[in-house]
Protein backbone atom coordinates (compact mmCIF):
# COMPACT_ATOMS: atom_id res chain seq x y z
CA UNK A 1 0.00 0.00 0.00
CA UNK A 2 1.24 3.42 -1.10
CA UNK A 3 1.90 5.79 2.20
CA UNK A 4 -0.69 8.18 0.34
CA UNK A 5 -3.68 5.87 0.87
CA UNK A 6 -2.99 4.74 4.33
CA UNK A 7 -6.23 5.26 6.03
CA UNK A 8 -5.97 6.33 10.41
CA UNK A 9 -7.34 2.64 10.90
CA UNK A 10 -4.46 1.14 8.89
CA UNK A 11 -1.26 2.76 11.28
CA UNK A 12 1.05 4.51 10.15
CA UNK A 13 2.37 4.83 6.83
CA UNK A 14 4.68 2.73 5.45
CA UNK A 15 8.44 3.73 5.13
CA UNK A 16 9.53 4.41 1.10
CA UNK A 17 11.72 2.46 -0.81
CA UNK A 18 13.12 5.67 -2.05
CA UNK A 19 12.86 8.96 -0.60
CA UNK A 20 14.70 11.59 -1.96
CA UNK A 21 14.24 15.00 0.22
CA UNK A 22 15.23 18.80 -0.91
CA UNK A 23 18.01 17.56 -3.40
CA UNK A 24 20.34 19.64 -5.34
CA UNK A 25 22.86 19.18 -7.74
CA UNK A 26 24.13 19.53 -11.21
CA UNK A 27 27.38 19.24 -13.36
CA UNK A 28 29.97 21.25 -11.24
CA UNK A 29 29.38 24.48 -11.58
CA UNK A 30 25.87 23.92 -13.21
CA UNK A 31 22.83 23.71 -11.49
CA UNK A 32 20.53 21.46 -12.53
CA UNK A 33 18.18 20.31 -10.28
CA UNK A 34 16.54 22.99 -7.87
CA UNK A 35 15.27 21.16 -4.43
CA UNK A 36 13.26 18.09 -5.42
CA UNK A 37 11.23 15.78 -3.53
CA UNK A 38 9.46 12.73 -4.33
CA UNK A 39 8.89 9.39 -2.87
CA UNK A 40 8.70 5.55 -4.12
CA UNK A 41 6.99 3.14 -2.45
CA UNK A 42 7.85 -0.54 -2.40
CA UNK A 43 5.83 -2.28 -5.40
CA UNK A 44 5.18 0.70 -7.07
CA UNK A 45 5.60 2.07 -10.41
CA UNK A 46 6.58 5.48 -10.74
CA UNK A 47 6.80 7.36 -13.64
CA UNK A 48 9.21 10.79 -14.02
CA UNK A 49 7.95 12.65 -16.30
CA UNK A 50 9.14 16.65 -18.05
CA UNK A 51 9.83 17.70 -21.22
CA UNK A 52 13.91 17.54 -22.48
CA UNK A 53 16.35 19.01 -20.60
CA UNK A 54 14.14 19.33 -17.00
CA UNK A 55 16.49 16.69 -15.52
CA UNK A 56 15.55 13.38 -15.28
CA UNK A 57 18.55 11.96 -16.01
CA UNK A 58 20.31 14.17 -14.14
CA UNK A 59 18.11 13.11 -11.16
CA UNK A 60 18.94 9.43 -12.13
CA UNK A 61 22.91 10.20 -12.19
CA UNK A 62 22.40 11.78 -8.51
CA UNK A 63 20.74 8.76 -7.75
CA UNK A 64 23.01 6.33 -8.55
CA UNK A 65 26.12 8.80 -7.40
CA UNK A 66 27.40 9.50 -10.72
CA UNK A 67 26.83 13.00 -10.04
CA UNK A 68 27.34 14.59 -6.79
CA UNK A 69 24.31 15.63 -4.63
CA UNK A 70 25.27 19.72 -3.61
CA UNK A 71 22.58 19.25 -0.94
CA UNK A 72 19.40 17.28 -0.01
CA UNK A 73 19.27 13.64 0.93
CA UNK A 74 18.67 10.42 -0.50
CA UNK A 75 17.15 7.85 1.67
CA UNK A 76 16.59 4.65 -0.09
CA UNK A 77 15.20 1.55 2.02
CA UNK A 78 16.00 3.40 5.62
CA UNK A 79 19.41 4.13 4.92
CA UNK A 80 21.29 7.16 3.77
CA UNK A 81 22.86 6.84 -0.02
CA UNK A 82 23.29 10.67 -0.86
CA UNK A 83 27.22 10.31 -0.38
CA UNK A 84 27.60 6.76 -1.34
CA UNK A 85 29.56 5.62 -4.66
CA UNK A 86 27.97 4.26 -7.59
CA UNK A 87 29.19 1.03 -6.78
CA UNK A 88 28.21 1.18 -3.49
CA UNK A 89 24.75 2.54 -4.41
CA UNK A 90 23.91 -0.53 -6.96
CA UNK A 91 25.23 -2.93 -3.87
CA UNK A 92 22.01 -1.45 -1.96
CA UNK A 93 19.91 -2.33 -4.48
CA UNK A 94 19.46 -0.03 -7.02
CA UNK A 95 19.82 -0.97 -11.11
CA UNK A 96 19.54 1.80 -14.46
CA UNK A 97 18.63 0.60 -17.82
CA UNK A 98 20.47 4.04 -18.78
CA UNK A 99 19.78 6.02 -21.36
CA UNK A 100 21.47 4.81 -24.17
CA UNK A 101 21.75 1.33 -23.53
CA UNK A 102 25.43 1.11 -22.79
CA UNK A 103 26.27 -2.56 -23.80
CA UNK A 104 30.08 -3.35 -23.95
CA UNK A 105 30.98 -3.74 -27.57
CA UNK A 106 33.35 -7.01 -26.75
CA UNK A 107 31.30 -8.53 -24.08
CA UNK A 108 28.96 -11.16 -25.16
CA UNK A 109 25.54 -11.68 -23.81
CA UNK A 110 26.07 -14.17 -21.69
CA UNK A 111 29.19 -12.09 -20.67
CA UNK A 112 27.22 -9.31 -19.67
CA UNK A 113 24.91 -11.59 -17.45
CA UNK A 114 27.91 -13.21 -15.59
CA UNK A 115 29.54 -10.46 -14.50
CA UNK A 116 26.67 -8.05 -13.60
CA UNK A 117 25.15 -10.69 -11.78
CA UNK A 118 24.62 -10.24 -7.85
CA UNK A 119 23.40 -12.93 -5.59
CA UNK A 120 21.15 -11.50 -3.22
CA UNK A 121 17.94 -10.63 -2.02
CA UNK A 122 16.69 -14.18 -2.52
CA UNK A 123 18.75 -14.32 -6.02
CA UNK A 124 15.70 -14.13 -8.03
CA UNK A 125 17.21 -13.21 -11.12
CA UNK A 126 19.73 -15.27 -12.77
CA UNK A 127 21.25 -15.71 -16.88
CA UNK A 128 18.15 -18.51 -17.18
CA UNK A 129 15.70 -16.48 -15.63
CA UNK A 130 16.63 -13.44 -17.82
CA UNK A 131 16.53 -16.00 -21.12
CA UNK A 132 13.22 -16.97 -20.15
CA UNK A 133 12.22 -13.27 -19.96
CA UNK A 134 13.91 -12.84 -23.14
CA UNK A 135 14.52 -15.82 -25.15
CA UNK A 136 15.66 -14.15 -28.13
CA UNK A 137 19.08 -13.27 -25.82
CA UNK A 138 19.40 -16.87 -25.15
CA UNK A 139 19.60 -17.12 -29.02
CA UNK A 140 22.24 -14.42 -29.03
CA UNK A 141 24.11 -15.28 -26.37
CA UNK A 142 27.25 -15.67 -28.22
CA UNK A 143 27.19 -12.76 -29.75
CA UNK A 144 29.06 -9.20 -28.80
CA UNK A 145 27.09 -6.28 -27.95
CA UNK A 146 27.96 -4.57 -31.11
CA UNK A 147 26.58 -7.27 -33.10
CA UNK A 148 23.05 -6.82 -31.70
CA UNK A 149 20.09 -4.99 -33.10
CA UNK A 150 19.24 -1.49 -30.99
CA UNK A 151 16.25 -3.97 -29.55
CA UNK A 152 18.38 -6.78 -28.36
CA UNK A 153 20.67 -4.13 -26.61
CA UNK A 154 17.96 -2.89 -24.86
CA UNK A 155 16.75 -6.28 -23.65
CA UNK A 156 20.32 -6.90 -22.69
CA UNK A 157 20.74 -3.46 -20.45
CA UNK A 158 17.39 -4.41 -18.64
CA UNK A 159 18.56 -8.15 -18.57
CA UNK A 160 22.08 -6.43 -16.75
CA UNK A 161 19.75 -4.57 -14.36
CA UNK A 162 17.69 -7.33 -13.67
CA UNK A 163 20.83 -9.70 -12.76
CA UNK A 164 21.36 -7.36 -9.88
CA UNK A 165 18.73 -8.04 -8.07
CA UNK A 166 17.61 -5.11 -7.97
CA UNK A 167 15.37 -3.76 -5.33
CA UNK A 168 14.59 -0.76 -7.67
CA UNK A 169 14.93 -0.69 -11.29
CA UNK A 170 15.63 2.42 -13.08
CA UNK A 171 15.02 2.77 -16.73
CA UNK A 172 16.09 6.24 -18.04
CA UNK A 173 14.14 6.51 -22.16
CA UNK A 174 14.36 2.56 -22.27
CA UNK A 175 12.25 2.78 -25.30
CA UNK A 176 13.92 5.39 -27.40
CA UNK A 177 14.65 4.63 -31.07
CA UNK A 178 12.93 0.98 -31.03
CA UNK A 179 10.81 0.24 -33.72
CA UNK A 180 7.07 0.17 -32.21
CA UNK A 181 7.27 -3.92 -31.86
CA UNK A 182 10.73 -3.49 -29.93
CA UNK A 183 8.97 -1.26 -27.71
CA UNK A 184 5.81 -3.20 -26.89
CA UNK A 185 8.30 -5.88 -25.90
CA UNK A 186 9.92 -3.37 -23.32
CA UNK A 187 6.22 -2.79 -22.14
CA UNK A 188 5.44 -6.54 -21.70
CA UNK A 189 8.23 -6.86 -19.94
CA UNK A 190 7.70 -3.60 -17.00
CA UNK A 191 4.34 -5.38 -17.01
CA UNK A 192 5.44 -8.66 -15.89
CA UNK A 193 7.78 -7.21 -13.59
CA UNK A 194 5.36 -4.90 -11.97
CA UNK A 195 2.81 -7.60 -11.33
CA UNK A 196 5.88 -9.35 -9.59
CA UNK A 197 6.12 -7.04 -7.41
CA UNK A 198 9.29 -5.57 -8.56
CA UNK A 199 9.49 -1.46 -7.69
CA UNK A 200 10.66 0.50 -10.55
CA UNK A 201 11.43 4.18 -11.80
CA UNK A 202 10.36 4.85 -15.05
CA UNK A 203 11.04 7.89 -17.05
CA UNK A 204 9.30 7.63 -21.09
CA UNK A 205 8.70 10.07 -23.43
CA UNK A 206 5.07 7.79 -23.93
CA UNK A 207 3.31 9.16 -21.71
CA UNK A 208 -0.11 7.83 -22.48
CA UNK A 209 1.54 4.42 -22.13
CA UNK A 210 3.24 4.85 -19.06
CA UNK A 211 -0.34 6.12 -17.28
CA UNK A 212 -1.33 2.08 -17.85
CA UNK A 213 1.53 1.10 -15.82
CA UNK A 214 2.72 3.58 -13.40
CA UNK A 215 0.93 3.92 -10.08
CA UNK A 216 2.47 7.46 -9.35
CA UNK A 217 3.73 10.44 -11.50
CA UNK A 218 5.87 12.94 -10.49
CA UNK A 219 6.89 15.96 -13.05
CA UNK A 220 9.84 17.86 -13.57
CA UNK A 221 10.26 21.49 -14.87
CA UNK A 222 13.54 23.01 -14.63
CA UNK A 223 14.99 20.93 -11.89
CA UNK A 224 12.07 20.93 -9.64
CA UNK A 225 8.76 18.86 -8.84
CA UNK A 226 5.51 20.76 -10.42
CA UNK A 227 2.93 18.33 -10.27
CA UNK A 228 2.46 15.08 -8.43
CA UNK A 229 -0.73 12.42 -8.93
CA UNK A 230 -1.89 9.22 -9.79
CA UNK A 231 -2.90 8.35 -13.85
CA UNK A 232 -6.29 9.29 -13.04
CA UNK A 233 -5.25 12.57 -11.65
CA UNK A 234 -2.85 12.99 -14.12
CA UNK A 235 -5.89 12.17 -17.03
CA UNK A 236 -7.83 14.93 -15.32
CA UNK A 237 -5.43 17.49 -14.85
CA UNK A 238 -5.14 19.88 -17.83
CA UNK A 239 -2.37 21.93 -15.63
CA UNK A 240 -0.19 19.22 -15.64
CA UNK A 241 0.15 18.11 -19.26
CA UNK A 242 1.37 22.24 -20.25
CA UNK A 243 4.38 20.86 -17.93
CA UNK A 244 4.15 17.80 -20.85
CA UNK A 245 3.81 19.76 -24.30
CA UNK A 246 6.36 20.36 -26.59
N1 LIG B 1 27.33 16.81 -18.76
C1 LIG B 1 26.61 17.93 -18.60
N2 LIG B 1 27.19 19.10 -18.27
C2 LIG B 1 26.48 20.23 -18.09
N3 LIG B 1 25.14 20.30 -18.23
C3 LIG B 1 24.49 19.18 -18.57
C4 LIG B 1 25.18 17.93 -18.77
N4 LIG B 1 24.27 17.00 -19.09
C5 LIG B 1 23.07 17.61 -19.09
N5 LIG B 1 23.20 18.91 -18.78
C6 LIG B 1 22.13 19.91 -18.67
O1 LIG B 1 21.30 19.58 -17.59
C7 LIG B 1 19.95 19.90 -17.88
C8 LIG B 1 19.07 18.72 -17.60
O2 LIG B 1 19.43 17.65 -18.48
P1 LIG B 1 18.86 16.18 -18.30
O3 LIG B 1 19.58 15.31 -19.27
O4 LIG B 1 18.88 15.81 -16.88
O5 LIG B 1 17.36 16.38 -18.78
P2 LIG B 1 16.26 15.33 -19.10
O6 LIG B 1 15.02 15.80 -18.42
O7 LIG B 1 16.72 13.96 -18.81
O8 LIG B 1 16.04 15.52 -20.66
P3 LIG B 1 16.29 14.55 -21.90
O9 LIG B 1 15.02 13.88 -22.14
O10 LIG B 1 16.67 15.52 -22.98
O11 LIG B 1 17.42 13.62 -21.54
C9 LIG B 1 19.92 20.38 -19.33
O12 LIG B 1 19.89 21.78 -19.33
C10 LIG B 1 21.21 19.87 -19.89
O13 LIG B 1 21.69 20.72 -20.90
Amino acid sequence: MRPESASPESGPPEPALLEVTDLHGGYGSARVLHGLSFRVGKGETHALLGRNGMGKTTTVRTLMGLNAARSGRILFDGQDITKLSPEAVVARGLAVVPEGRQVFPNLSVEEHLIAFHLKRHGNHWTPGRVYELFPRLHERRHHGGQQLSGGEQQMLAIGRALITNPKLLILDEATEGLAPLMREEVWRCLTLLRESGQSILVIDKYVRRLMTLADQHTILERGQVVWQGNSAQLEADKTAWEYLSV
